[in-house]
């Protein structure tokens, strides 16, 4: 019998003993079991006294003595909150940062593995490093899991000087490092990495051990002559994740599937003559795609002509449930899926546009042979076929973790799902200055030219007025669409999406300048901070102009969470057209459609509350869909582990 690497099989370089399995702590009752965390803040302000009149040999000296405690006996309260003060006093020696109550309150939420939900803005960076440190202090190796690499590379190499006054080594894992890299970043005390990144090295990790399946333990011979080597992971111990949400619900969306290529001659073959019988059927009698044009489905009539054409082929193509649904994908693949909205070709290559992070996924493909059928319509040459190896879930990987806990601006939302499937509780942590976000009127319009027309107006006004602005738009190709309108009004405006993502830093360093345009997709929705340039402020701070409709209202707040971020000032709009992705599934967007069909430059002022109850139906049942497909997909990956433990299919 074999499986796939279990965290809790212990690993060079742990000693699992001191780490107890995780036991998801009860839930937090509002207001006494918070009350703690107050408590705890306090106590930890009484010890930073004692730390901020050390001098620095005096402060290391109590460091190791601190750090010898909690290594003995691990993270109970008083020894936390010791080590914690002395990272807040690190942080202001190091960094300059004088760490806010607020930033302490999430520090010790996520030591007690929970979630902190604090507002976008509000210092997540220190407090994942607060409590990071912690852990790593106790001698545990702790993962810091963020959305993407740019984020992993800015928080590690920003934060690095805090993590050395501790006397902690902190390394970062990006996804172009080679295995040499990736194990000395492993092996610091705290490494900051994706959670795609941490799960595929898990992987290989198990592959390399031997924890497979036992008929492809033959065909993974060669990845297995590394068994000598050490495994990459230290294990699974404590993870930090920064962005929550985004981590365990938006990409818990899919399996992370480790393949290898395979020869398979026949199975090309068989997607090409699925993409000609598909682009031999026709729109509306033989397939429909519904109102919201992301599902296509066969009619009876499609069914029918599929079948008299494939009786001629023979072979795999008796199978009717097998032709209808590699012909359904082949359908999607040419209506559907669209280039530079879903994926980009860049050198030849279909890469991936992650629709959560509006980043480009190279190296990611689609399964089940939509990744062929989009390269043949693309009329590139088909990469060879994919075999698994393994795979996981987030919802399998990330409770192996023994301590987990992190931090979101937008948690609420997602509340009894990641209760549920991980254990953690969410617990916010309140604002540390009020906010001064004004949200305006929202608009729609009747179509994208008329909206483009009026977005360009407005950039101008806010640039006049010395105001920086962010517009968020849905896709590669929207952004693309919006600046061309503003090159051709001679508006100056940088964008950053998944084709222009090299300059990210400085694109985002500049976007909080007087007058600067930035138009983007959902790459800046999340964790990027702004700096407001000397002056903005007072001239109102950065405009956030949304013109999408997101799949959860957690986005819609997280791309609002880029201005008005600590009390600064700033405003939002929400301007929308009746094309944009998504409207179709609003109520009343059938009898604004009739309004416009009259009226191309049709314009609708609504409240932002009026939008919001408009677009809340739309988004709970998106919501409700995509928790269904990933409680869908758990109970199939449990399949596929049990699978494994009996043998399982391959046998
Ligand atoms: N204690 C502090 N004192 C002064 N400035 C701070 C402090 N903590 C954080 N900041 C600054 O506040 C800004 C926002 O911090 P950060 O990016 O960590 O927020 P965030 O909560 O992660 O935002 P998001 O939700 O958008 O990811 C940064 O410029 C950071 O340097």
């Amino acid at each position: 019998m074999t499986r796939l690497l279990d965290a809790r099989v212990p690993l060079p370089g742990l000693v699992w003993g001191a780490y107890p399995e995780r036991r998801d702590p009860p839930r937090v009752r509002w207001p006494w079991g918070r009350a703690r965390y107050g408590r705890q803040v306090d106590a930890v302000r009484a010890a930073l006294v004692v730390w901020q009149a050390l001098d620095e040999p005096a402060f290391a000296a109590r460091l190791r003595a601190v750090q010898t405690r909690i290594g003995r006996d691990g993270l109970a309260v008083e020894r936390v909150v010791e080590a914690l003060a002395a990272a807040v006093e690190a942080a202001r020696r190091s960094l300059g940062l004088k760490a806010y109550d607020t930033q302490i309150r999430a520090a010790l939420i996520m030591l007690d593995n929970r979630l902190a939900e604090m507002a976008t803005g509000e210092g997540k960076t220190l407090a994942a490093a607060l409590a990071a440190a912690v852990g790593a202090l106790a001698g545990t190796p702790v993962h810091v899991l963020t959305a993407n690499d740019y984020l992993v590379e800015r928080d590690a190499v920003n934060l690095a000087p805090l993590f050395a006054l501790l006397g902690l080594r902190v390394g970062f894992v990006t996804g172009p490092m080679n295995e040499a890299q990736r194990r000395i970043a492993y092996n610091a005390s705290i490494c900051y990495v994706t959670a795609r990144e941490v799960v595929f090295d898990y992987l290989r990790d198990g592959l390399r051990r031997g924890f497979t399946r036992s008929d492809l333990q033959r065909r993974v011979a060669a990845l297995r002559e590394a068994d000598a080597k050490q495994s990459l992971l230290r294990g699974l111990c404590m993870a930090i994740v920064d962005e929550a949400d985004s981590l365990l619900i938006d990409e818990a969306m899919m399996p992370l599937i480790l393949s290898r290529q395979v020869r398979d001659s026949a199975g090309r073959a068989f997607f090409w003559q699925a993409w000609f019988l598909a682009t031999s059927l026709l729109a509306e009698q033989d397939f429909r795609i519904d109102d919201t044009g992301l599902r296509v489905e066969l009619t009876a009539v499609g069914r029918l002509a599929l079948g008299e054409k494939a009786a001629v082929l023979g072979g795999r193509w008796r199978s009717v449930r097998l032709r209808e649904e590699v012909v359904n994908m082949a359908l999607a693949a040419a209506h559907v899926y669209r280039r530079d909205v879903h994926y980009l070709v860049r050198d030849g290559v279909v890469e991936i546009v992650d629709e959560v992070t509006g980043r480009a996924a190279p190296g990611r493909v689609w399964s089940r042979g939509l990744h062929t059928l989009v390269e043949l319509k693309e009329g590139l040459r088909p990469s060879p076929g994919t075999e698994t190896l393994a795979q996981i879930t987030y919802q399998r990987f990330f409770p192996r973790y023994h301590r987990l806990g992190g931090m979101s601006g937008t948690l609420k939302e997602a509340r009894g799902e990641l209760r549920e499937v991980y254990g953690l509780d969410v617990v916010c942590v309140s604002l540390r200055k009020a906010s001064s976000r004004k949200a305006l009127a929202c608009r729609i319009y009747g179509s994208k030219h008329a909206l483009w027309d009026a977005v360009a107006g407005r950039l101008a006004e806010c640039r006049a007025a010395g105001r920086p602005v962010l517009v968020g738009t849905s896709s590669v190709a929207e952004s693309e669409s919006l600046s061309a309108r503003l090159v051709a009004a001679g508006i100056p405006h940088t964008v950053l999406n998944a084709r222009c993502d090299v300059d990210e830093a400085a694109i985002v360093a500049r976007a909080g300048e007087a007058g600067q345009v930035t138009v983007a997709t959902n790459m800046a929705g999340r964790g990027t901070d702004i700096p407001l340039a000397a002056g903005v402020a007072d001239a109102g701070g950065l405009h956030v102009m949304c013109c999408q409709i997101n799949a959860s209202r957690r986005i819609d707040r997280q791309l609002e969470g880029r201005c008005a971020r600590q009390g600064d000032p700033g405003s939002v709009e929400t301007w929308i057209c009746l094309e944009t992705p998504r409207v179709a599934g609003l109520p009343l967007s059938g009898m604004l459609a009739r309004w416009c069909a009259r009226d191309a430059a049709l314009r609708l002022l609504i409240s932002p509350v009026g939008l919001r109850v408009m677009l809340a139906l739309h988004q709970w049942r998106q919501a409700r869909r995509e928790r269904r497909a990933r409680r869908g997909l758990l109970l199939a990956d449990r399949e596929w582990e049990r699978g494994l433990s009996f043998g399982g299919p391959g046998e």
